[in-house]
């Protein structure tokens, strides 16, 4: 019998790479109050459960590694498990692949290293500072580039601009899938360990992204973002996210790309239908397409149904994920209010048993406790509700 397999989101492939060259011991998914955590789809829990065994594949479908699953736990997106971590393969491909050294080859291929953790791009006074504390010793920048980390840049942006400051100081560079979890201070313990493990010698600390975190940080108006509609049919997500994209559009002030529920569906959903499973395919492959969206710095503003808090809990994932903020807002407007409304008549056809598994109706919506902003259109004119929207994007659009 195959085993079940499941593809991890890219900060839990960084924590993959760190079990596989050795650098966090022991080797395993810990559990809820723990920040190495693995979670994935229900369906996928249950059958890794069954089967003892979970294997972990890269995004090209190569196992990369099994986990023995010891237990599980109810997670916001989906099911924890918990378990140790065999590794099958380490990932070969990708940008700067051949700096991704295992503790060990730095041991090997620089033994007399002074080892400087680099969270941030340096400064000229950073590299001065390294030079003279380095005294003339060899010097191997560690970029901790994993998902989430790097300040003000990306984890490719911080690997290029540390073997730019390498170059001026004829140090090393040696990249360190170390990603963020969003805890700041276990993500310091853990950061320690990592350093810990990859130093052969002496490590000299800059100060923490932490220190000056705010002085750093890249200001939302240049951060990648998605603004995700959620709400029954007719509540009004595709006329306020219309309304939306019009404003961003005539302000010029950044890119947007709009992915409104009936339009995907006539496109990249077609062909899907509405039982719980397609509406999660639809969903996850609209939070795919925000996340990259956001990835590359745009706005991408989604107004699908998306009834379910799990699909939208791993949509908000994709896009951290990417770098991205998520911003949710929930066009709560009451169900006989839509009704009355029944602009495409969907929900008359609905109740006279046309229409099977119609939301609101004969399939549920499960209300968001996670949105930023909750509007309930009823009675309320469209600029007024536009306007709420807006003041909450404001940092996003100035
Ligand atoms: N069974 C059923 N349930 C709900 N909605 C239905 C259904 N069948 C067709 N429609 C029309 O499809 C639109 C919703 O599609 P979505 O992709 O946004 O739905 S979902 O997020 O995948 O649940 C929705 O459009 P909006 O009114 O814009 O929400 C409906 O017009
Ligand atoms: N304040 C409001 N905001 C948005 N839509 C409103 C508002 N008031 C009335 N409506 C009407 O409600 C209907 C909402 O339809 P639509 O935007 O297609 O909803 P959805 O995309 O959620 O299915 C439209 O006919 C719209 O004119």
């Amino acid at each position: 019998m195959s085993l079940p397999q499941h593809c991890p989101s890219a900060r839990e492939l960084d924590d993959l790479e760190l079990f596989a060259v050795g650098a966090l011991a022991p080797a395993r998914f810990e559990s809820a109050d723990g920040v190495l955590t693995l979670v994935v789809p229900d369906a996928v829990g249950v059958a890794a459960v069954e089967a003892g065994t979970l294997e972990l594949v890269e995004p090209e479908g190569t196992p990369i590694a099994r986990v023995t699953v010891e237990s599980t736990y109810p997670a916001p997106a989906g099911t924890g498990i918990v378990g140790s971590v065999e590794t099958l393969a380490r990932n070969e491909v990708g940008p700067f692949r051949r700096l991704y050294l295992t503790p060990v080859e730095v041991a090997a291929q620089h033994p007399d290293a002074v080892t400087v953790p680099v969270t941030a791009p340096l400064t000229s006074g950073e590299i001065e500072a390294i030079r003279d504390r380095a005294a003339g010793r060899p010097v191997a920048l560690l970029a901790l580039a994993g998902v989430g980390t790097p300040v003000d840049t990306d984890p490719i942006g911080l690997i290029r601009s540390t073997l730019s400051a390498a170059e001026q100081l004829s140090a090393a560079v040696v990249a360190v899938p170390l990603a963020s979890h969003g805890d700041a201070e276990a993500d310091h313990a853990l950061g320690t360990t990592v350093v810990a493990a990859y130093a052969p010698g002496e490590i000299l600390a800059l100060p923490t992204p932490a220190d000056d975190a705010e002085s750093t940080e890249q200001p939302e108006a240049s951060r990648g973002v998605v603004v995700f509609f959620t709400g029954l049919s007719g509540s009004g997500k595709s006329t306020i996210a219309r309304a939306l994209t019009d404003v961003v559009l005539e302000s010029g002030a950044r890119s947007v790309t709009s992915l409104d529920g009936d339009i995907v569906r006539r496109n990249l959903s077609a062909g899907l239908t509405f039982s719980k499973e397609d509406r999660e395919t639809n969903i996850r492959r609209i939070g795919w397409v925000a996340a990259e969206i956001a990835r590359h710095g745009g706005m991408a503003i989604c107004s699908p149904i998306a009834p379910f808090d799990q699909t939208r809990q791993q949509v908000r994932q994709f896009v951290e994920d990417a770098g991205g903020d998520f911003v949710l807002i929930h066009v709560a407007t009451p169900l006989e209010e839509c009704e009355r409304r029944d602009k495409k008549g969907l929900y008359a056809k609905a109740r006279a048993g046309e229409i099977p598994e119609f939301t609101g109706i004969s399939s549920p919506y499960e209300e968001p406790t996670d949105a930023d902003l909750v509007i309930d259109t009823t009675g309320r004119a469209l600029d007024d509700c536009l306007q709420e929207v807006l003041d909450l994007l404001d940092p996003y659009l100035s």
